[in-house]
């Protein structure tokens, strides 16, 4: 049998899409018509959509696009975004994906992006490729009974802010300007597109087995009139049978730029009538939400998961893009078995920036790129990964170094799946 992998060409990409979907054990009957694949794919570079045509049936999937990530200290860089990576259960484990990720990352490296990214499936699948979990999440669902919060005054801000429930155009004209400024300041952050605003308001074109259900829309105000929060959230429809109400609201969206916005929001979520139960979506595991609840314990981690993957393509580019908390050196032997980003590289980081040059000085501390991936936004102990054996040290204290420079006082959160 012979296996054509390949890019898509423009009248695949419907057949493509019904694969992703089988693949991801929710099967189309029929194909998306025009109109859903022009909106979803009538932009996109097509040499990144590849597939595997067995006898002209798609029979795998992988794409990628450009992304841009945020970095500790706020700057961005360009990400090779991997998604839609499915492999029929009948052609599995045959080394389709393995030959679909090596044709993508060399194209990436060659075009210059410093890492690539994705949200994993399954942990145990892309680690053998270089990725490493950069960045966790955690849900809580909240007894909003138990919270100990005052009704009477929890769904009104302090601090001269405001709440104002608003429609889906609203969050079209205010929500990409409070995600921009979110993402000049958290790691993790990724770009949304306008069509992401579409989509997540509920007016993108869609094939008629979509459902949507209109969300409540919601901004927080600070003094001035700036909307500095956002909260998206759906509420399921539950009633006792003694009839009480026993709703769920489950946050489909939630961004704060400051801890009052943050604070007046989800106090105000835990003040709706007949809400019973707050789902938070996937935070920081550090999210501030239990401790803004004066009995923490009514907020209960629900999941706590690995969420963004990345793997570095470029060392030098990826260590100077971020700051770091102290000025110090260290030398990092990078292990990288695909050949795209390994090397010795010193790292300098003073106040005026940080430079990573290749070198030939003896290494501080030996990794594999997975691990340097995993180090990236500050969200792992370099001394966890040593005690783990997954980190040589090679000079003693190199460990602590390496983690006063990396870790960062707040975790990184990325909030979309993508
Ligand atoms: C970013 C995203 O889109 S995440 C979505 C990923 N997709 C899914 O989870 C959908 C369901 N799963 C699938 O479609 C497929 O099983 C895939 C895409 C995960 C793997 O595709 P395959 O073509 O079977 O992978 P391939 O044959 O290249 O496997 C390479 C290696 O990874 C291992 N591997 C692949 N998938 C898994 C897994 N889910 N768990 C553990 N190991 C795995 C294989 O055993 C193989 O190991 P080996 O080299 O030691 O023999």
């Amino acid at each position: 049998m012979s296996l054509d992998v390949r890019p898509v060409t423009p009248s695949e990409i419907a057949d493509w899409m019904k694969a992703v979907r089988t693949g991801f054990l929710t099967p189309l009957a029929e194909k998306p018509g025009e109109e859903v694949v022009a909106d979803r794919f009538g932009d996109s570079d097509l040499s990144r959509m590849q597939g595997v045509f067995d006898e002209g049936r798609c029979v795998a999937t992988f794409r990628s696009f450009a992304q841009q990530l945020t970095v500790v200290g706020g700057a961005t860089v360009t990400a090779d975004a991997v998604t839609g990576v499915t492999v029929s259960p009948t052609h599995r484990r045959r080394g389709l994906l393995s030959r679909m990720m090596a044709t993508d990352l060399a194209a990436a490296k060659e075009r210059g992006e410093v890492v690539a990214s994705l949200i994993a499936a399954e942990y145990p699948i892309y680690g053998r490729y270089g990725f490493g979990p950069a960045a966790w999440a955690a849900e809580w669902e909240i007894s909003v009974d138990r919270a100990g919060l005052d009704p009477r005054r929890s769904g009104q801000p302090t601090g001269g802010g405001r709440v104002e429930m608003v429609d889906g155009a609203d969050v079209r004209k205010s929500g990409p300007e409070v995600h921009a400024a979110l993402a000049a300041r958290q790691p993790g952050v990724v770009d949304r597109g306008e069509r992401w605003w579409r989509t997540r308001t509920g007016v993108a074109p869609r094939a008629e087995h979509e459902m949507w259900s209109e969300p409540f829309y919601v901004v927080h105000r600070a003094a001035d009139g700036e909307a500095d929060g956002l909260l998206v959230y759906g509420v399921d429809e539950k009633w006792s049978d003694a009839k009480q109400p026993l709703n769920t609201a489950s946050v489909r969206d939630m961004i704060a730029l400051n801890p009052a916005a943050e604070r007046a929001l989800w106090h105000y979520l835990c003040s709706v009538d007949w809400i019973t139960t707050v789902r938070s979506g996937y935070r920081a595991p550090d999210d501030l939400l239990p401790l803004l609840l004066p009995d923490p314990r009514a907020a209960r981690m629900v999941t706590h998961a690995d969420w963004l993957w990345l793997r570095m393509l470029d060392v030098p580019r990826a260590l100077e893009a971020r700051t770091y908390a102290v000025e110090a050196s260290l030398v990092l032997d990078v292990r990288d078995t695909a050949g795209l980003a390994g090397g010795r590289f010193l790292l300098d980081a003073s106040d005026s920036g940080a430079r990573c040059t290749p070198t030939t000085r003896s290494a501080d501390l030996a990794l594999d790129v997975a691990e340097l991936s995993t180090l990236y936004l500050g969200d792992e102990s370099v001394r966890r990964l040593v005690d783990l054996g997954r980190v040589e040290e090679l000079r003693p204290g190199a460990a602590t170094t390496a983690d006063a420079l990396f870790r960062t006082g707040r975790r990184p959160w990325c909030p979309d799946v993508f």
